[in-house]
């Protein structure tokens, strides 16, 4: 553990218990139960953007929910190092539904001001006014909205609303579960540049999850990889870019759109996603990787570090920096 620790998730593990038929106790499935995260370590530094990406099932908003505290995990461990005063960071959450995370028989005043008068952080009803004004301006929005109800506004100027109800909590800590995913693409673009803006002012410690490899490119100062609950790569985003390690970063940046294009629908990635409940065995990956050797189906990969203070989980050293790798898929998605 360093000074600059800010998070560290420690062999953090969460199974989902489900009813079994008998037919399924007696085929296999000892877990019982979903292994949505699977012996996930992490270190996340002060003041550092934690970017979190995988395709959908992979565990991240289950980790999000283990890291806010919302879920126990079912072993492993999750701590928040105390800082000089001895004190928990506060905490707020952005997630992927502004329609649905926004009280529509509250006013935008009562709804920014709800985390301001729980923590105490203003009183009396004029103070607590002026920085609801001041949190509106601050994410692009104006004075007079205070006075509306969510209904009035579009999906992007909702999410702008949600961003001020998290910075009226005067977080140390946000997480970012999916927070541009439900938008029109033009808006997407507006809502990350001034999430990017407040970070950057805030000097903000957060956790970025997202499907899409191009957004946490822009948002994150480092990255992990999930595949089926497990971090199977981490890096800082530019050595992630540069000389990906493992082959499904490989796909998802082949998949990633050019977020400096108008195209920006994310390509498929071949191969279909095995059900988390039953993970292949050995290396989990093994039944889409075109690299996929005997040992890869029998043999879980060690885990490996980078030059670059990063880590992989592959049993080969590819050389993966060359998007030529995959000619089938990226003939595929040309
Ligand atoms: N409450 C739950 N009970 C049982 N299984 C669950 C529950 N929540 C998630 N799962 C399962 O755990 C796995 C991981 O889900 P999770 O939502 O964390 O993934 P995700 O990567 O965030 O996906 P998405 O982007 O679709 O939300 C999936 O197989 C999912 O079906």
């Amino acid at each position: 553990m360093s000074a600059s620790d800010f998070l560290i998730l420690n062999h953090v593990s969460k199974v989902y218990r489900r009813n079994q038929s008998l037919l399924e106790r007696l085929k296999k499935n000892e877990t019982g139960g979903t292994k949505a995260v699977s012996d996930v370590s992490l270190t996340v530094h002060h003041g550092e953007t934690m970017g979190l990406v995988g395709e959908s099932g992979c565990g991240k908003s289950t980790l999000a929910r283990l890291v806010s505290g919302l879920m126990a995990p079912t072993s492993g461990e999750i701590s928040f190092p105390p800082n000089a005063a001895g004190n928990k960071p506060r905490l707020q959450m952005i997630f992927q539904d502004p329609y649905s995370s926004l009280n529509g028989r509250w006013t935008i005043e009562d709804i920014i001001a709800e985390p301001i008068r729980v923590h105490k952080l203003r009183t009396g009803r004029t103070a607590i006014r002026a920085r609801v004004d001041e949190l509106l301006i601050q994410v692009g929005l104006s004075a007079a909205d205070a006075e509306k109800y969510p209904q009035e506004f579009s999906g992007g100027q909702r999410q702008r609303i949600c961003i001020a109800r998290a910075l009226a909590g005067e977080p140390e800590f946000l997480i970012l579960d999916e927070p541009t995913s439900a938008l029109d693409v033009s808006v997407q673009a507006q809502i990350l540049n001034l999430l990017r803006d407040l970070q950057k002012n805030l000097h903000l410690t957060s956790l970025f999850i997202t499907h899409n490899l191009s957004v946490v490119r822009i948002m994150a100062d480092r990255i992990g990889v999930m595949y089926l609950g497990e971090l199977v790569e981490e890096a800082t985003a530019e050595e992630l870019f540069r000389k990906p390690r493992h082959p499904y970063t490989r796909l998802l940046i082949d998949a990633a759109p050019d977020m400096d294009t108008s195209d920006r629908s994310l390509h498929p990635i071949a191969g279909e996603l095995p059900n988390p409940a039953f993970p292949p065995s050995g290396c989990r990956f093994h039944t889409r990787c075109p690299f996929a050797q005997d040992i890869c189906r029998n043999t879980v990969p060690p885990q490996k570090a980078t030059e670059a203070s990063g880590m992989f989980r592959c049993h080969f050293d590819l050389d993966l920096s060359n998007a030529t790798v995959f000619p089938a898929v990226n003939a595929r998605t040309a």
